[in-house]
């Protein structure tokens, strides 16, 4: 090494002393040594930064650089040992716990954090607007907050409010990545929040992330309460809503899973509108069900601990308002899958139902959804492409023969499949099961027999006492309500008179608690007279609606767009009433005509596609054979014409000859002949005629066969009107140019008065009669 640095140290001099030095050599002329060509390669400058201290310092830093580099050495000892000890002390006397950042306890810990003195004082930190996990299915945008955030104490909340004001989103503050200690219940403890690299080709930079907590010690418990209590707070937030999760795939071709999807403030009970013994004997039901001893009863037994209920009746009539009522007075989740998604298959049911909690309402939506319509009867057994059974329905792709338990062909759900998730041991107890329809007669017996569904319940289109229910249940003043009354003004009027009139402090508080009272106490009559006059408003209303034609959903909407005038909603409903007919009207015919028109184009695709298969070579070679029948046919045909004629000829030369007939009954003869002739021909072409016919004939009834001709109650029928030929008459008159008044080659034809017969009819529909419960007609007759 010496000799090398020596060397080096030659040549550099060796270079100073020529023209091409590329080291300058030091100012002061000091011997340029080996170390200090060495330090100039790592440091570059040294040598001329040390000649220039040495020159105006008289230091020679020379002489300290074994020291720095013993300085250097152990700083580089001590960061390797300590960061050996740290993680021997981390490994063996501390406790840790990872927080998953797909977890829900991810939105729950950050939110519990962000409240934290140590987060909200962190110099590095990160802000944001929504705490909850990137993770999508985890990713819920909070609209309760944002409207709750506008009058939450400023700091004290996880979201730390820094501008207040319905609709402005509040910024919550968490300590950036790195080691952040912190005291929690006096011991002390280290958040972490690193980025992982893990995922780093697959998810954005949001996602990738990793949550820890560490503290001292081998028990873990502190950080067990510290998560005990971050799930508290953040149910707490929950805890006059109603939590709704929604079954979801993470990705394609992933595992299903809950999703959470809102927390809405829990609908009350009473806002449901609905016969009030159905309201009460269902809320007696669940609240049995619910009780621990009923649950030891049915252990007891033997009895699978379920209960399930059916909702059923036309759109917007109340049935999932109904189940998240139920949700919300009960203070359970409600889970929510629609058997008419395309993830609700039976592998995603099985499993989002295993991953049920032990106590929830879970909401099957849609049961009539494809599928699940047909029929389970003893010994019927459907074959999987459909065919030979009258129980399929249009749409169903998955018969079922009531024993199959694998995922069907196509993925979609079976009626045996659904029946043994509710039944099977995936199943979770102890949840309350409400299943929606709007066509209960079309929904298996077996899925809706007691034990299944123990109570069924039917929502109708409005009656007269329910549509006046709605009204009042918009218009009537409640607790709360912002009401521009004049009292108001007036209340003002009379603290003031009594705050300027009174002389002490006493005096004035207790006048000022005098004229509270005398303004709830106005307010409170005030929001009588209200209430009296919407009451009053609602019957003029509800005679203004037919009964048992609207859902309580349309009315709800009519009303909401004159929710601050009751008088203008009762004078527009008889114009809504007929408006929403036409509208119901027109609607229809359009979706009957779609349902037309792609019916026919299914029908012309088979058509298309049976012309192009097999068959077709089939029908052709059929067609050929037919062919060459009829040109044989018609060769014997004219064959014996031809020996008929020779025949007849022959007899006419002998009856002439004979002299015992005339020319006319020579005439008759002939056309006799004739009409024999024409009558073998008759003979002998049906037969080819007829057996086509029959064929065609055949072939058509094969095709009814395949397709019957179902016809529902509400369907309709197409009637065609076939044009006809119409005598018209006509004035011909001579062109102006022709030369000749009879010369009608040239000729004006003018169609005089012709009346053509307008039928523009395409749509017959069923006739019904909209009569009302009680079996009278309820005077608007059929729209
Ligand atoms: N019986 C009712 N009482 C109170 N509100 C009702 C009632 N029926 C319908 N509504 C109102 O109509 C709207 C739609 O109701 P909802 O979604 O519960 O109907 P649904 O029967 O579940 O409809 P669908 O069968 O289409 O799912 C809601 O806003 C709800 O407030």
């Amino acid at each position: 090494m010496d000799s090398l640095l020596q060397h080096m140290a030659g040549q550099t001099t060796s270079c100073s002393d020529g023209a091409s030095s590329t080291t300058p050599a030091p100012a002061t002329g000091s011997p340029v040594t080996g170390q200090m060509v060495l330090l100039d390669m790592f440091f570059p400058g040294f040598s001329t930064f040390s000649a220039f201290v040495q020159k105006n310092l008289n230091i020679d830093l020379n002489l300290y650089i074994p020291l720095v580099l013993i300085c250097g050495a152990l700083t580089f000892a001590w960061q390797y040992f300590s960061e050996y000890c740290w993680d021997l002390i981390d490994r063996y006397m501390m406790s840790v716990v990872d927080v998953r950042t797909d977890d829900e306890i991810y939105n729950m810990l950050m939110g519990w954090v962000a409240a934290q003195k140590f987060a909200q004082g962190a110099r590095r930190f990160v802000v944001n607007t929504n705490l909850n996990s990137r993770t999508w299915w985890l990713w819920r945008y909070d609209y309760d907050d944002e409207e709750e955030d506008g009058t939450e104490e400023d700091g004290g909340g996880a979201h730390h409010s820094s501008a207040k004001g319905a609709g402005k989103k509040a910024l919550a503050y968490t300590p950036t990545f790195g080691s952040h200690w912190f005291w929690y219940k006096g011991r002390l403890l280290c958040f972490r929040r690193q980025q992982s690299r893990d995922m780093a080709g697959f998810s954005l930079p949001s996602e990738r992330e990793e949550i820890s907590i560490k503290c001292f010690g081998r028990n873990p418990w502190i950080l067990k309460e510290l998560l005990l209590e971050a799930r508290q707070v953040y149910m707490k937030r929950d805890e006059a809503k109603t939590l709704i999760y929604r079954g979801a795939t993470k990705g394609s071709g992933s595992e299903p899973t809950w999703q959470r999807c809102m927390a809405r403030t829990s609908r009350p009970f009473s806002t449901v509108i609905l016969n009030e013994k159905v309201k009460k004997e269902l809320i007696d039901d669940v609240t049995d069900y619910l009780n621990p001893a009923t649950r030891r009863w049915y252990a007891n037994r033997g009895i699978p601990y379920r209960r399930g209920y059916l909702l059923h009746g036309p759109p917007g009539t109340g049935k999932s308002s109904l189940s998240l009522a139920l949700a919300g007075f009960f203070k359970m989740r409600i889970y929510i899958v629609s058997l008419s998604s395309i993830a609700a298959n039976e592998e995603n049911l099985a499993s989002l139902f295993s991953e049920l909690p032990r106590r929830c309402v879970v909401l099957l939506e849609d049961i009539d959804t494809a599928g699940l319509t047909h029929t389970r009867e003893d010994g019927k057994v459907v074959a999987v492409d459909g065919s030979g059974s009258d129980d399929m329905v249009p749409g169903q792709i998955t018969p079922g023969d009531g024993t199959t338990t694998t995922p069907t062909p196509s993925g979609r759900l079976s009626l045996s499949g659904l029946l043994n998730i509710l039944d099977g041991v995936a199943s979770q107890e102890g949840r309350v099961l409400i299943m929606t329809t709007n066509h209960l007669e079309k929904l298996d017996k077996a899925l809706i027999r007691p034990g299944r569904v123990d109570m069924i319940v039917e929502f109708g289109r409005a009656d007269k006492e329910m549509t006046a229910a709605i009204f009042r249940a918009i218009f009537a003043p409640l607790e709360g309500d912002e009401v521009d009354t004049p009292s108001d003004a007036d209340s003002v009027s009379v603290t003031t008179t009594t705050t300027t009139s009174s002389a002490s402090p006493k005096d004035l508080s207790a006048a000022a608690e005098e004229t509270r009272k005398v303004n709830e106490a106005r307010r409170e009559l005030e929001r009588d007279e209200a209430t009296l006059k919407v009451v009053e408003l609602a019957d003029q209303f509800a005679d203004k609606i037919p009964a048992h034609e609207f859902s309580p959903a349309e009315i709800q909407g009519f009303l909401l767009k004159h929710k601050r005038n009751a008088a203008a909603a009762v004078e527009g409903a008889e114009q809504w009433v007929v408006e929403t007919r036409k509208e119901k009207m027109e609607k229809e015919l359009r979706e009957a005509r779609e349902r037309r028109e792609k019916e026919e184009k299914e029908k012309e695709e088979a058509k298309k596609k049976k012309e192009d298969g097999d068959g077709d070579q089939k029908e052709k070679e059929d067609d050929d054979k037919e062919e060459t029948k009829e040109k044989k046919a018609e060769k014997k045909g004219k064959k014996e014409r031809r020996s008929r004629k020779h025949h007849k000829k022959t007899s006419r030369r002998s009856r002439r000859s004979r002299k015992n007939d005339s020319d006319s009954s020579d005439d008759s003869s002939s056309s006799s002949s004739s009409s024999s002739s024409s009558d073998s021909e008759s003979e002998s072409e049906p037969e080819i005629v007829k057996e086509k016919k029959s064929r065609r004939k055949h072939a058509k009834k094969e095709q009814n066969e395949t397709i019957p001709p179902v016809l529902v109650k509400e369907d309709t029928i197409k009637v065609q009107v076939v044009p006809v030929p119409v005598v018209v008459p006509v004035t011909i008159t001579p062109a102006p140019e022709a030369d000749n008044t009879d010369d009608l080659d040239k000729a004006v034809v003018e169609v005089k008065d012709i009346l053509v017969p307008q039928i523009s009819v395409t749509e017959v529909k069923e006739v019904r009669s909209t009569g009302s419960e009680d079996g009278k007609d309820s005077g608007y007759g059929t729209p």
